[in-house]
């Protein structure tokens, strides 16, 4: 038996409600599988298409006057949480019935600890919401004051600031509630970002990589692995190009080698290789692999291991 912290990438949780309800429904069998084979299973969770949804459409619903005032950015990232939450919590727990296990999934409103001197908030890295042509994104950037940039060749979108997580603020409740035998779905969207402002946390307009924000949750619950869930089967080298490369297996000094070499695009792919290799250097397994795919993968037979 073991603990496994699985984080499942926003991008890879559809772009309308009913196509992420149909995907978490997927992924849940997998999840499902996990704890029917005797493992403690804490989710984390993307939000980068999600909450920039929520924002744009806050915006415009306040541009328009149909709601009073525009909604401040962490609380977009809160509503994030509750909406990929709730989901995930109703597919698990009707899988759960469906296989007659007596356990329950619980959503927990996670906010994760950042420095308000992280460097990040003066350079916006982290993609969010939907993908633009240029000439979309060339408007939205005039009529919005929005930063928008490339992203790893799948079109134009937004970038908001991602500053590294230092501390989970509820991993004393997480660690109770998967002692309790709960199928703990946390650290949403990489948390609400806070910082501490006169004994006080504060909410911060941000969005922390659910990648780097798992790896943390994976050490602060000491699980043996971390499953890093997105679009792709296995991360590749030369990525996109004639000579692409799919990986089975990255020891640290080659994972080290192939990120100088650039094979990995930043916001999207290189996160994960960084997380993944944060993990294995403190002596778990980390896996990168699709939601499609979780079930064979944790099984050895689909997706990345990164080891020491
Ligand atoms: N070297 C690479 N190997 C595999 N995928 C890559 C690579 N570089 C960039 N990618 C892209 O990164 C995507 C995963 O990042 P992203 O979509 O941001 O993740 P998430 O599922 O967490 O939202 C893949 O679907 C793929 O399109
Ligand atoms: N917060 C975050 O990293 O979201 P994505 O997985 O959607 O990029």
């Amino acid at each position: 038996m073991a603990k496994i912290v699985i984080a499942l990438g926003g991008n890879a949780l559809g772009k309308t409600a009913t196509e992420q309800l149909k995907l978490v429904k997927n992924a849940s069998k997998s999840i499902v599988d996990l704890v029917k084979a005797g493992n403690d299973v804490v989710i984390a969770h993307g939000n980068g298409p999600q909450v920039g949804m929520i924002n744009l459409a806050m915006s415009v619903a306040a541009a328009d006057g149909a709601i009073a005032a525009d909604m401040p950015f962490p609380e977009c990232g809160a509503m994030s949480q509750g909406y990929i939450g709730y989901h995930l919590q109703n597919s698990i727990d009707n899988e759960l019935k469906h296989q007659g296990i007596d356990r329950k999934a619980v959503t927990l409103i996670t906010q994760v600890l950042v420095d308000e001197k992280d460097p990040a908030f003066a350079h916006p890295t982290k993609p969010i919401g939907a993908f633009y042509t240029k000439e979309e994104a060339e408007k939205i950037a005039a009529e919005k004051g929005y930063d928008m940039v490339e992203d790893a060749g799948r079109g134009y979108r937004q970038v908001v600031a991602s500053p590294k997580p230092i501390d989970v603020i509820e991993k004393a409740s997480i660690n109770e509630l998967v002692n309790a035998g709960k199928i703990v779905i946390t650290v949403g969207g990489g948390g609400i970002p806070v910082i501490k402002k006169d004994g006080n946390l504060v909410g911060v307009p941000a969005v922390i990589d659910k990648d780097f924000a798992s790896a943390k949750l994976a050490e602060l619950v000491d699980a043996d692995m971390l499953v890093i869930l997105t679009a792709v089967d296995k991360v590749a080298i030369n990525f996109g190009k004639p000579n692409e490369k799919h990986l089975d297996h990255m020891n640290l000094d080659e994972a080290k080698k192939y990120i100088e070499e650039g094979h990995f695009a930043p916001g999207s792919m290189l996160p994960k290789v960084e997380a993944a290799m944060a993990f294995a250097k403190a002596g778990g397994k980390a896996l990168i692999a699709s939601l499609e795919n979780a079930g064979k993968a944790i099984n050895g037979a689909s997706g990345t291991l990164i080891e020491k």
